[in-house]
């Protein structure tokens, strides 16, 4: 199994990370999941292009192109000859001797990228999922996708304990966002989800998910929804690279609709199934 630190392919158990490495004391640094369908990457631009876009809003030119990352990670599947799954990848600002403050700009970012084998979500697409509330307590940059995940992760803690598969986050009445994943609610017809802001990641399935609904004459709104409206819903679903589009059917033990995923639901997966074969032809 083969993974890259700084350009070389090296395997799994030889690599190691500098104690003193920035992603590694402070978080201090942006990554990226992308989904492998077939053997090809999906959506990679779009992935890397907000890679550049995290990396900028924490004043950190990443030192590789988009296509310099993406011939890496295209020699990483080969290698590792992924045909389903993903590849996980971070740039952090490098490493210097422990202090908040930036080092020198000379100082080196630590690229690194590993895959996993990971079938589609089959099941959890078909049957749906269940979810709890959690107040959304994370900082006010959730835009950028870096590695301060531990608001997140907490979220995500709580789901888990309590038996479910995703926390759907809210400010105040307000909801957000999944600990890792966009959400959406369907409300006569029409699909309603949180404005790409500083609240929430702009998520890639999140802007696929928006591009086929507009392209196929399915209304879309992107504006802020009320855990009232939350509620009511007549469908829900997360999206997101390793969820895809999940339907939510249950939300802190109240059923969704009639407690399986509705029919806008399933259409949105099949245009979503779709994009996937266009890309990655499978
Ligand atoms: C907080 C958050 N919101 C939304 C999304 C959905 O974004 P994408 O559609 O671009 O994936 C993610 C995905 N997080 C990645 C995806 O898989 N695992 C992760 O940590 C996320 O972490």
């Amino acid at each position: 199994e083969y993974v890259i630190i700084n350009g070389d392919f090296i395997n799994r158990s030889d690599a190691k990370i500098d104690m003193e490495d920035r992603g590694y004391q402070f978080g201090d640094g942006v990554y990226e999941v992308i989904r492998v369908y077939n053997g090809k990457m999906f959506t990679a631009k779009e992935h890397l292009e907000r890679l550049m876009v995290s990396g900028k809003k924490i004043g950190m030119e990443i030192s590789y192109s988009v296509q310099e990352i993406k011939d890496m990670l295209t020699e990483l599947i080969s290698k590792n000859q992924l045909t389903h799954g993903t590849i996980y990848m971070q740039v952090s600002r490098g490493i210097a001797p422990r202090n908040h403050a930036y080092p020198a700009t000379d100082v080196a970012q630590t690229f690194v990228a590993n895959t996993k084998s990971v079938d589609r979500p089959a099941r959890n697409m078909e049957k749906g999922v269940n979810t709890i509330l959690v107040e959304d307590i994370r900082w006010l940059l959730c835009d950028i996708k870096s590695l301060n995940l531990l608001g997140n992760i907490m979220a995500k803690q709580k789901a888990v304990d309590a038996g479910c598969f995703e926390a759907i986050q809210h400010r105040g009445d307000i909801v957000t966002e999944g600990s890792s994943s966009n959400v959406s609610i369907i409300k006569d017809g029409k699909v309603i989800t949180h404005p790409a802001d500083n609240l929430i990641l702009n998520g890639i399935t999140r802007q696929k998910v928006l591009e086929v609904c507009r392209n196929n004459n399915i209304p879309v709104e992107e504006r802020e929804f009320s855990l009232e409206e939350l509620k009511s819903a007549d469908e829900i679903f997360i999206s997101g690279t390793t969820v895809e589009v999940t339907p939510i059917i249950e939300i802190a033990g109240e059923k969704v609709g009639d407690g399986t995923p509705g029919a806008v639901s399933r259409q949105i997966q099949e245009l979503f199934k779709k994009a996937i074969e266009e890309e990655c032809g499978c």
